[in-house]
């Protein structure tokens, strides 16, 4: 009997955990032919955002660069905020910047996607102060599922790698957020035409 599942149940399909690696009959990521040029910065996708977004307060402030291909760079400096043990920051913190660099892959494909599953490691403690140089690439895409990958490293764009990530993201319409999200901040979203027009600009493909 495993720890994880207590019952030894076998577990629902909804529940199983999903592979990371793309199956054999994924294909390759497509780069929208609007899709900013490489060297060009990203901009929040959500001014609220707590990855990205320069309206909040306590978020990361990850600031993201479109790559070459369907790939992004980014960094993040560690704030003492973003602390675990003395000096050092957070896991969870690190893998929200993974998450988010990972996240702004869909900007490249004007697809809108959401993490379905994340999986960190953890190679280096990664000091306050410390830049994060990250970069992330799309692996595979079937269907609406979309497999990336991220380091980041410490020490410049070339230093070890401290943290690194696989994901699955999965493709979903605008109304994802309007019928989930809160209604208050769902009205201020939609009273912002630049939000909007950021929205309506992913779901319209080649
Ligand atoms: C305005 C600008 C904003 C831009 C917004 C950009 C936001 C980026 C923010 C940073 C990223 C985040 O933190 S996003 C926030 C954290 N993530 C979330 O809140 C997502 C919560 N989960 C959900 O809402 C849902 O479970 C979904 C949408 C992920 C899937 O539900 P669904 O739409 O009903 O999909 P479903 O039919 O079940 O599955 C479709 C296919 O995906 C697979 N699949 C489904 N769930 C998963 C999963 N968790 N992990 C792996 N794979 C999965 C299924 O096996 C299936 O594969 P097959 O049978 O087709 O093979």
């Amino acid at each position: 009997m495993s720890a994880a599942n207590p019952t030894n149940q076998p577990r629902p399909p909804a529940q199983r955990k999903q592979p990371l690696e793309p199956p054999e009959d994924a294909v390759a990521p497509v780069r929208h032919p609007e899709a900013p040029a490489p060297g060009e910065p990203l901009g929040a996708h959500y001014g609220q955002c707590f990855g990205c977004g320069g309206e909040q307060p306590h978020g990361l402030h990850l600031s993201a660069t479109a790559g070459e291909g369907v790939s992004v760079t980014a960094e993040f400096t560690v704030k003492p905020a973003h602390q675990g043990a003395p000096g050092l920051a957070h896991g969870g913190v690190l893998t929200t910047a993974l998450d988010e660099t990972l996240g702004s892959l869909g900007w490249l494909m004007h697809v809108i996607a959401v993490t379905g599953r994340l999986e960190t490691d953890f190679l280096r403690p990664v000091p306050v102060g410390t830049v994060l140089h990250l970069e992330a690439h799309v692996t595979g895409v079937h269907g609406r599922k979309i497999y990336s990958t991220a380091v980041g490293r410490i020490g410049g764009p070339d230093g070890e790698v401290a943290v690194r990530a696989d994901a699955v993201f999965i493709e979903v319409k605008v109304e994802h957020f309007i019928d989930n999200g809160r209604d208050e901040e769902i009205e201020a979203a939609m009273a912002d035409p630049d939000q909007v027009r950021r929205a309506r600009a992913f779901e319209v493909n080649p």
